[in-house]
């Protein structure tokens, strides 16, 4: 588990981070979301003591920083950036087996797993393991960087903009296998980015920060249901927030139980989003969709009326900070 306890960062007189509160839980996926300079850069590197922190306190499993070797601090801890930081004169196996090596891991343990983890991130060892950085794609290279944070098995994971150079496809799904491997191996992950819907996409605990300071914090659909502030909303896109929110919720959870009889409407599984139900219905100019399970048998009823009138009961709802 990771915390900042009232943390801030003086650069000369200029406050980049301002008094900050944070909790990342262990296990959990925590994004730190904000215009440029509000200082999400700036928190991340103050957790590996890249940068030391002026004021408050940063714990680790509820060990100060300080208090912990900072060279053993970075070796606990997996780094991510956007321009990758791979050596280049070094081949895609010597890059990820960095860490690894400097903790003398016995070679046969090491080869295993550069080749364990080139699988897991979906590059071919034959084609890859003797490549070097500049025989890459951005994509590839992303993934050895990925993979050489992983290599001795961090429980924590911090990503600074790690698909911000990248083209929207390779950047869609690198984000997907992202989601997949968080799912899988559990890390402590803080991850940065100014791209909100990559957040929404990844992340259970989310953190907005302007000028230094968080602005709101809590789950993606706490936020999208109701965010702090204007620019919290615009951040989140302002009229697409609604749309956002749908993303986020399965059908099933918004369906009706069925009557005696089945109607004839268009089927949707229980499993997709709610954004795709609203879609469907646009789609096939109808207010009301069958849900079925995954053997298509119906389950239930989505209807837009209800919808609405759920949406209009939310709104009471208190904020949550
Ligand atoms: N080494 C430094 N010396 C002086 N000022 C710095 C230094 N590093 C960052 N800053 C300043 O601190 C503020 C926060 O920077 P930071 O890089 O953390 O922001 P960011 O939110 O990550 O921005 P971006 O999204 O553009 O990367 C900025 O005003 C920046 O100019």
């Amino acid at each position: 588990m990771i915390e900042l306890n009232k943390v801030s960062k003086r650069f000369n007189e200029a406050l980049a981070v301002n008094d900050i509160s944070l909790r990342v839980e262990k296990g959990s996926f925590c994004a730190l979301v904000g215009t440029s300079g509000c200082g999400k850069s700036t928190t991340l590197r103050m957790i590996n003591r890249l940068i030391p922190h002026s004021d408050g306190e940063i714990l680790i499993d509820g060990q100060p920083i300080e208090q912990l070797d900072p060279v053993k601090l970075r070796r606990r801890i997996g780094y991510v950036i956007q321009s990758t930081g791979l050596f280049p004169h070094w081949s895609v196996a010597r890059n990820i087996a960095l860490v690894p090596r400097l903790l003398k891991w016995p070679a046969e343990k090491i080869d295993a797993r550069v080749e364990e983890l080139m699988a897991l991130l979906g590059l071919p060892f034959d084609e890859f393991v003797g490549k070097y950085p500049h025989q890459l794609s951005g994509g590839q290279a992303q993934r050895v960087g990925v993979a050489r944070a992983l290599a001795a098995d961090p429980d924590i994971l911090l990503m600074d903009e790690p698909f911000g150079a990248l083209d929207p496809l390779t950047r869609d799904k690198l984000q997907e296998e992202l989601a997949r491997l968080q799912a899988r191996l559990h890390k402590t992950v803080v991850f940065v980015t100014h791209d909100m819907d990559e957040a929404l996409k990844l992340a259970d605990h989310l953190v907005v920060m302007r000028e230094g300071r968080i602005v709101q914090q809590g789950s993606p659909l706490t936020l999208l249901r109701h965010p702090a502030d204007p620019f919290v909303e615009s951040l989140l896109g302002g009229l697409e927030r609604g749309l956002k929110q749908a993303g986020l919720t399965r059908v099933k959870e918004h369906m009706t139980s069925l009557g005696p009889q089945v109607p004839a409407h268009s089927r949707i599984p229980g499993d997709f989003t709610l954004r795709q139900g609203l879609s469907m219905m646009l789609r096939d100019h109808t207010e009301r969709l069958t849900v079925v399970d995954a053997s298509d048998v119906p389950i239930g009823e989505l209807s837009l009326r209800r919808l609405i009138k759920e949406s209009q009961s939310e709104r009471g709802t208190p904020r949550a900070g």
